[in-house]
């Protein structure tokens, strides 16, 4: 094990879970024990379920431009391998906590079985806030985090993939720390990478794409018309910015765009193939698009029939649930609604498209760059697209299968055809060694 690494087995303490609620691991824990009321789950295997495999806790030193040295804490959470290798973004921002890592990890393995995808869940990231590096800086600092997470990471064991505050560039450098520290180039090891070092075409919209037809089947389903349906989107990043884009070339009128500095609003429509994403310059929507201006919690209430949470967790709670007007929720960000939030959007009828489903095309298409990588093989974006489509439409079918029959939320069904397909490996392999 490489030095500074601390590998923490499952030693936390029992609590209520109506402790600290709002973490995402608190969510998830809840989200986990509502989902197994409605299947038979052996309890060891459900309680196993509640706690990560592993949590790794790394010290990152980095030598900034100006020659001194700054000391960086990062994390890996390997949640559920039962279904195969660990999977899951890695994510810099100031407000990554262990237990953040865990939350996040635990839907990802939700994701990848609601996927029908041969993963299971892991998520990690920096303590950092990515604005405050140089880029010669942020290559420094994941190539040593890369060294600190080398024993815990590979092809067959976890690959890492982007995630808030990464990019293609950040998982290039991975790749190549890893492989040369393996005597070899080992594109499996991540995905997310830029096409020319073995990444797939198409990763990089495909969270965004996922969303799109996620609202497009779930619109089509209520018999509402994709040309007539305005959307709010907050996040202009990997995912909230191909979803927007996407929406308004289906025919969608996109009238509420945000950035970290506030959101921006235009009944009549906003031209969001002209406003620079997150990954082409941050901050830009305040800055370039034409409308109103308002705050990321109005942009929350605005009176659209589709909203797209697409930055940070956390944002619908049971504060301002009540004020959301839209009557279809599509979770573009990893867990932005709260389990009280989530209850009363529920009590109100609003129709949420959780996550697990919704942004669950990023993961897709890894698994899509990660089988070109063993292979080595390349695929046409055309064919990224297809294959990509035809998941999404085959997983959304099976959780609306699940609404129908047992008349449920669509979260709920998610969970359940995802919680069933867990369960059933875990049974099947036995949880003893
Ligand atoms: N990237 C991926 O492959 C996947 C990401 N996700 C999830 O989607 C969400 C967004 O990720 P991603 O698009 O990659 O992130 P990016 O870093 O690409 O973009 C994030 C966007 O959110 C904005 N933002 C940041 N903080 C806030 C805030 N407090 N309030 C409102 N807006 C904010 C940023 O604004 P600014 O430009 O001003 O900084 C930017 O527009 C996360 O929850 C992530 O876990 C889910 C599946 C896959
Ligand atoms: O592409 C991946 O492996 C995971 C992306 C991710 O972190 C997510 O879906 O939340």
């Amino acid at each position: 094990m490489a030095s500074h690494q601390r590998s923490t087995p499952n030693r936390e303490p029992q609590r209520s879970p109506d402790e600290n609620p709002e973490t995402a691991l608190e969510t998830a824990r809840r989200q986990l024990a509502r989902a197994a009321e409605y299947l038979e789950i052996d309890d060891t295997v459900l309680e196993r379920l509640r706690y990560p495999g592993k949590v790794h806790e790394v010290t990152v030193p980095l030598e900034r431009d100006d020659g001194s040295v700054d000391v960086f804490t990062g994390y890996r959470a390997q949640h559920d391998s039962v279904r195969g290798p660990y999977k899951g973004g890695l994510r810099y921002h100031p407000d990554v906590t262990r237990d953040e890592c865990v939350g996040l990890a635990m839907w990802m393995t939700w994701k990848c079985a609601v996927m029908d995808i041969p993963f299971g869940g892991a998520k990690g990231g920096i303590v950092v806030d990515p604005k405050s590096l140089s880029d010669d800086e942020t290559e420094r600092l994941t190539r040593r985090f890369t060294q600190e997470i080398r024993d815990v990471i590979g092809p067959n064991t976890d690959i890492p993939a982007p995630d808030m505050g990464t990019d293609p560039a950040t998982m290039a450098w991975l790749m190549d720390a890893y492989s040369m520290q393996e005597g070899e180039t080992t594109p499996g090891v991540v995905t997310g990478k830029p096409p020319a070092v073995g990444g797939s075409r198409g990763r990089e919209e495909a969270p965004g794409r996922s969303v799109a037809i996620v609202t497009r089947e779930t619109l089509d389903y209520y018999d509402e018309a994709i040309e007539e349906t305005t959307v709010a989107v907050q996040g202009f990043g990997s995912v909230g910015a191909n979803a927007a884009r996407l929406l308004d070339e289906w025919g969608a009128t996109v009238v509420a765009i945000s950035d970290v500095n506030g959101a921006v609003y235009d009944p009549a429509g906003i031209d969001v193939a002209a406003i620079p994403s997150h990954d082409e310059e941050p901050e830009a929507v305040t800055d370039n698009a034409e409308g109103t201006r308002i705050t990321n919690d109005e942009l929350l209430a605005v009176d659209v029939d589709v909203l797209v949470p697409a930055a940070v967790g956390n944002v619908i709670t049971e504060d301002n649930a009540d004020d959301v007007r839209a009557e279809y929720v599509v979770e573009g960000a990893n867990g932005p609604t709260t389990f009280a939030g989530d209850a009363i959007l529920a009590e109100n009828g609003v129709h949420v498209l959780p996550d697990i489903l919704a942004n669950a095309g990023g993961v897709t298409v890894s698994y899509f760059e990660w089988l070109q990588d063993i292979n080595r093989r390349t695929w046409s974006l055309d064919r990224v697209q297809e294959e990509l489509e035809a998941e999404m439409v085959a997983a959304w079918d099976a959780v609306r299968e699940e609404v129908e029959t047992r008349d449920v939320t669509w979260r709920d069904a998610a969970y359940i055809v995802a919680l069933s397909r867990i369960s059933e490996a875990h049974e099947m392999r036995g949880l003893w060694p």
